[in-house]
């Protein structure tokens, strides 16, 4: 970035208005990632046999393999790395596709962005990713393997009256899936007809449970951010007997600078037309991943124009922030205060002695947020009644978890998805943080107030 272009950027938010009140007290520093050095392939031994290479080649012929899965030391395959692989790169097909519909939705008048009704934009992209993501799915898993959860049914869509957007969800779908090979997936052969549209959106048929393995998917995490044009996110998390086994974020307006999730993102998208982004640094976006007990969580820039995903895919690794003073710490919360309540976290946070305004942000790109280490803690206190799904937590729990972080209820107890679609039983509220200790200080301030709240 040049100086001018600095210090243009530094009155963007006076001139467009900053989103909250907070004024950021770490501009000017740049992500860590930029100059991390540990990636996929310097991780392990880096021999790979020519047979085991074409061994592997039935999978997706435009694969770059990663040397973990394919290390003479290490012959067999991790458990679920194909699993992972394939769901990294679902989720950057899902990223591009989803941007190019909230492009074109920002490109016109803001009077056609509506919330979620059901022709809305929004909608069109729920249901376009989540036939491509559940075709990726069945296509290089196996069919019969892949069980799927997800938020929307085919019911509203196949209605008479719908075939509008019907039909703009099977040509979104047939466009991106033409473009699986960019992305190191196998393309359908033909065209998929409004029948296997539909097809792959019922697949997405589970009721989750405590025991089997089932993906669940957010299609666009975020409806309101979405139309906005602001965060949203793609998630889609694997889960086994009860347990969250692979996570994975895609958060395609994820910005540069993390200083950035304070504002409104039509600030960055002026800042990028200032300063397009040079070859050797990621414009904004990433999908962030993780595989339970790894203790590793990663990240990789989405896959933009006309490139292609080249496996691992420039993947650093990603850490939750060391701070666990609450005066230097950032909480955030979601945007929308008839989501989670507003003033119990502002009273907490008083109590706790945080001393920033919330960074309030749409969707799961909160908890992307702290396992990269731009904010230490994340709330969430819906009103009483509101059961929590476990597609807006899955991916973001584990992801955290592995990067260093603590997700708990505010009874401290784990989240449980293992009863279905609903996170039931959680205790009050939802508490991600850094560290153990910052996470301590916040469930005994809920405990403190919680009987003198209105919640
Ligand atoms: N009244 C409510 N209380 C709490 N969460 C709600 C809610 N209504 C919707 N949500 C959930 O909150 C998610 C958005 O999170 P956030 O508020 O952090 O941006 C929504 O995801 P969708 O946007 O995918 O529907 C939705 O599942
Ligand atoms: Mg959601």
């Amino acid at each position: 970035m040049t100086l001018n272009s600095l210090s243009l950027a530094a009155k963007i938010p006076q001139i467009l208005g900053q989103r909250s009140a907070y004024t950021p007290n770490y501009v000017g520093k740049f992500f860590y990632f930029f100059s991390c050095s540990r990636t996929h392939q310097n991780s392990s031994l880096q021999i790979v046999s020519l047979s085991k290479l074409n061994q592997t080649q039935n999978f997706t012929s435009s694969i770059m393999e990663d040397p973990k899965r394919l290390s003479l030391s290490s012959p067999e395959p991790e458990k679920y790395s194909k699993e992972m692989e394939v769901a990294v790169r679902a989720v950057q097909m899902a990223c591009s596709l989803c941007q190019k519909i909230q492009d074109s939705v920002i490109s016109k008048a803001t009077s056609q962005v509506q919330a979620k009704d059901d022709n809305s934009p929004v909608t069109v992209a729920d249901w376009s990713v989540q036939a491509t993501v559940s075709w990726i799915l069945s296509e290089s898993l196996g069919n019969t393997n892949v069980s799927i959860l997800a938020e929307e049914d085919v019911q509203t869509l196949s209605k008479a009256d719908k075939s509008g957007l019907l039909e703009a969800v099977v040509q979104n779908v047939n466009e991106c899936l033409s473009e699986a090979p960019r992305f190191g997936l196998k393309a359908p052969q033909m065209f998929l007809t409004t029948a296997e549209v539909l097809e792959a959106i019922s697949h997405c048929n589970s009721t989750g449970g405590p025991t089997g393995r089932f993906w669940a998917l957010d299609p666009v995490d975020g409806t309101l951010g979405f139309v906005r044009g602001d965060q949203y996110a793609v998630a889609l998390a694997l889960i086994e007997d009860g347990e969250v086994v692979l996570g994975v974020l895609g958060c395609p307006n994820y910005p540069m600078r993390k200083e950035w999730l304070n504002y409104h993102h039509r600030y960055h998208r002026i800042i990028s037309k200032l300063t397009p982004p040079t070859s050797e640094s990621w414009d904004k976006g990433c999908v962030i991943y993780a595989k339970k007990g790894s203790g590793e969580a990663w990240m990789q820039p989405l896959i933009r124009g006309q490139k292609k995903l080249v496996w691992p895919n420039s993947a650093r690794p990603v850490q939750v922030s060391s701070i666990d003073n609450p005066a230097l710490a950032t909480f955030c919360e979601p945007v929308e205060k008839a989501n989670s309540s507003h003033s119990f976290t502002a009273g907490l946070a008083h109590s706790v002695g945080l001393r920033t305004q919330p960074l309030r942000v749409y969707s799961m790109v909160k908890y992307a947020a702290i396992a990269r280490g731009d904010a230490e803690i994340f709330m969430k206190f819906a009103r009483a009644g509101y059961k929590e799904k476990i597609w807006d937590h899955a991916a973001g729990v584990v992801i955290i978890e592995e990067a260093g972080g603590v997700v708990t209820d505010a009874g401290g107890r784990p989240l449980d998805f293992s009863k279905g679609m609903y996170l039931e039983g959680l205790d009050r509220g939802i508490i991600a943080c850094a560290g153990a200790k910052l996470h301590d200080k916040i469930i005994k301030a809920v405990d403190a107030s919680w009987n003198s709240s209105s919640l």
